[in-house]
């Protein structure tokens, strides 16, 4: 039986929309449904408003140093309210950005929640639409630990709507989104303390790297503490909240912020009732091309938990619009070597492997490392320094990975991961000239590995 399009895409956020515009460009008739902003979670309560966080956040280091360079910058104040407009602001104009690529390729968008109602049928705004082929790029949503008192917490989501600023904040977890958020509220002068339940957070970094992340943390005033885990949240009498911990302490703070991971909590998709199958998170499970189970239905994005980031939910829209309407075109995407900054204050730029990784996988290597204050900072009294780390296969001479914590190195290390995609040995990396005087001039200038 013929069906209304070629493809329905559910979700238009980053993967979605990078899907339903390529199918709509390669002729296919398509339909994108979604039942919140435009752009999804990288828009408007991921990436983007994160970013314009942590810019926000970074002034206050830019204050205190000014002085050093001759400036008075007497008493600078910040208001959350003003930061929160502009951001607001900013991203209404993305939506219409989102709004009209959508437009201009073709595809129709149908505001509202879809349900799969069949293997080719999909129901919303009370509509049913058939098609040959469904994508899900439905994301994932913060996930929150299962204790008493959890509804009184907030997730990354509430973050970007906060009425006010909280003055004590309480932040729990050690992965990207919690090093993130610590980091903006330090840097708009929150009291934060921020708790991780293991010996080390960021985990599946280079061990060199969290180190001296927690330890830059620390010097920015950040109270870290490990081997803690929250395990009860009271609300007190004068509205503050009392946070019990399992190492036997309290904890009196204005805000517990979860930053324990994300995952997919939807349970009105119809997925389950077709032969689609998930892992036990709840990761929607697919074969080389992004098909489930059920052979007409694809997933793509976080959902699929291979990597939760927005240029790999790209990677994967655009793959499955290529392998559906475009074979000719098509690539699969490259896990490997995918670069990735947290942007902490300071900033983790890292891609490929780790020391402790790279020993794991059978290589020799040598390792090459620098530590200092950059520049910038030398006429200020900050006790910061940044890290630039190469790991280098001993054998063949091939870098395995280039990591780094210091201002901007989320942009050094985007470079790098070309040099490192094709392959660049220690040797070539020698041979370049260096910029001078840069702090990524390091990674070209490191001539003697670590002993
Ligand atoms: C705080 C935070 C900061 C982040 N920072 C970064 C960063 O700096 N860099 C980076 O690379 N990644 C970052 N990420 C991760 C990145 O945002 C995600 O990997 C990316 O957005 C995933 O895209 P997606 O298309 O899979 O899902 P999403 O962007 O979440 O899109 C899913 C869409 O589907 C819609 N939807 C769900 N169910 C339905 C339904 N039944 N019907 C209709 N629509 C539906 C949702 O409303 C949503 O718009 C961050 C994430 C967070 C939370
Ligand atoms: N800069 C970026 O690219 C960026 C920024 C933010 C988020 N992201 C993506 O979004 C994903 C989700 O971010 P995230 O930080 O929520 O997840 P995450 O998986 O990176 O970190 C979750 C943290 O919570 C801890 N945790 C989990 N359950 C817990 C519990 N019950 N009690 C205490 N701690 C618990 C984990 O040990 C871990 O440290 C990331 O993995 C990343 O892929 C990327």
């Amino acid at each position: 039986m013929a069906h209304d399009l070629d493809l329905f895409v559910i979700g238009a956020g980053s993967a979605g929309v990078r899907a339903a515009r390529f199918a709509a460009n390669f002729g296919a008739r398509v339909a994108v449904a979604e039942d919140r902003d435009l752009g999804g979670t990288c828009v408007n309560l991921g990436c983007v408003p994160k970013k314009m966080f942590v810019y926000g956040a970074s002034y206050a280091d830019d204050f205190a140093q000014a002085a050093s360079y001759g400036w008075s910058v007497d008493d600078p104040a910040f208001e959350w309210s003003t930061l929160l407009a502009n951001k607001n602001r900013e991203i209404a104009r993305l939506n219409g950005i989102y709004d009209s690529i959508l437009q201009k390729a073709g595809a129709r968008l149908i505001r509202g929640r879809a349900r799969i109602v069949g293997p080719h049928a999909v129901e919303v705004a009370g509509e049913r639409v058939t098609a040959d082929n469904i994508l899900v790029a439905t994301g994932c949503r913060p996930l929150r630990p299962d204790i008493p008192g959890a509804e009184l917490g907030i997730v990354s989501d509430d973050v970007f709507h906060l009425p006010e600023l909280p003055r004590r904040a309480l932040v729990v977890g050690g992965g990207y989104i919690a090093v993130e958020l610590a980091s903006v509220f330090r840097g708009l002068g929150v009291d934060v303390v921020q708790i991780y339940r293991r010996e080390l957070f960021m985990r599946g970094f280079d061990d060199g790297i969290r180190e001296h992340l927690r330890d830059q943390l620390r010097l920015k005033g950040l109270d870290l503490r490990f081997n803690t885990d929250l395990t009860r949240i009271e609300r007190q009498n004068d509205g503050a909240l009392l946070a019990h911990l399992n190492t036997g302490e309290t904890l009196t703070t204005d805000c517990v912020l979860f930053a324990t991971g994300r995952g997919p909590t939807e349970t009105d998709l119809g997925l389950d009732t077709t032969r689609a199958t998930r892992d036990a998170h709840g990761f929607v499970e697919v074969d080389d091309h992004y098909r489930t189970a059920e052979p007409s239905i694809y997933a793509v994005g976080d959902l699929i938990g291979r990597a939760q980031l927005t240029p790999v939910a790209l990677a994967e829209g655009m793959a499955v619009a290529r392998h559906l309407f475009r074979p000719s075109e098509y690539a699969p995407v490259d896990y490997e070597l995918i670069p990735t900054a947290v942007f902490s204050l300071p900033n983790v730029g890292t891609v490929g492997l780790g020391e402790q990784d790279a020993v794991r996988r059978g290589h020799r290597i040598e390792v090459y490392e620098s530590r200092f204050k950059p520049l910038k900072l030398t006429l200020t009294d900050a006790k910061e320094s940044c890290l630039l780390k190469l790991v280098v296969d001993a054998d063949d001479n091939r870098v395995l990975g280039a990591h780094m914590v210091g201002a901007d190195a989320g942009e050094i290390i985007q470079g790098l991961a070309v040099a490192l995609k094709a392959g660049a040995t220690k040797r070539q990396f020698d041979e370049t000239i260096a910029i001078h005087p840069t702090t990524a001039e390091e990674f070209v200038t490191m001539r003697q590995p670590r002993a």
